[in-house]
């Protein structure tokens, strides 16, 4: 029996256009100013010092700026780049120049599972503070009670079995009792060659999603855990 659902975020819960024409240039445009004013903030600095290891060189902070910005236009799933953007959309969402975007079929459909006894859980490249501010901000209101938990590319990248597995045994579950939801095709084998069932999101936005051999379906209504 089915115990558990995780979800993507970008392409499955939240549109692509969300983040990658909001949520992208905002901490593009905030990076310069942000690692001059909050660079010796010790969070800051580690994230900082992190993405420095990754670069590979002992670069200034200007030279890492630069390199920040062109991981950002390459949208690199990069653990500190991720860590920093969460630090920046924070005033963003405070401020409210935005707010978090998910389809209006999400919270509907994540209250009746919720309430049928099923867990729920997000696994996204975005750092799990970016998706608590993410999913606290939507013009639904603050959806993170819902959630029982988050995952970021602590537990591996999404696109590795192992990832899929470490996460069911956080759970505690069978990795067979536990759906997981998205939009990219090698996230969903993966998934699946962990044990868990998939179910891909084809949202009819952006670049042709292929499902390969996964369950289709084109909002969370169609998706029949
Ligand atoms: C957590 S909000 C921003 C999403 C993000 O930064 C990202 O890279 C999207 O990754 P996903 O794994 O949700 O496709
Ligand atoms: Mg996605």
């Amino acid at each position: 029996m089915l115990q558990a659902i995780v979800t993507d975020i970008e392409g499955t819960t939240s549109s692509l256009s969300f983040v990658k024409e909001v949520l992208f240039p905002y901490a593009a445009r905030e990076l310069p100013g942000f690692v001059r004013a909050h660079g010796q903030r010790p969070e800051v600095r580690q994230l900082l010092d992190e993405a420095r290891q990754v670069a590979g060189g002992a670069l200034d902070d200007g030279q890492l700026v630069t390199t920040l910005l062109r991981w950002i236009e390459e949208d690199r799933k990069i653990g500190p780049l991720k860590g920093l953007q969460g630090l920046m959309w924070e005033a963003g969402y405070r401020q409210g120049d935005f707010q978090g975007h998910v389809y209006e079929d999400v919270p509907r459909r994540l209250r009746e599972w919720k309430e049928r006894g099923i867990r729920l859980y997000v696994y996204s490249s975005g750092s799990v503070h970016a998706q608590k501010l993410l999913f606290g901000h939507t013009r639904f209101g603050d959806l993170t009670p819902l959630f029982s938990g988050y995952f970021d590319t602590g537990m591996g990248g999404k696109k590795e079995t192992a990832s899929y597995a470490a996460i069911a045994r956080e759970l505690g579950l069978p990795a067979a009792e536990v759906l997981f939801l998205s939009d990219v095709r090698a996230e969903l084998d993966a998934a699946v060659a962990a044990g868990l069932l998939a179910v891909c999101l084809v949202r009819g936005e952006g670049p042709e999603v292929d499902p390969g051999p996964h369950p289709v379906a084109r909002s969370f209504d169609d998706v029949h855990p």
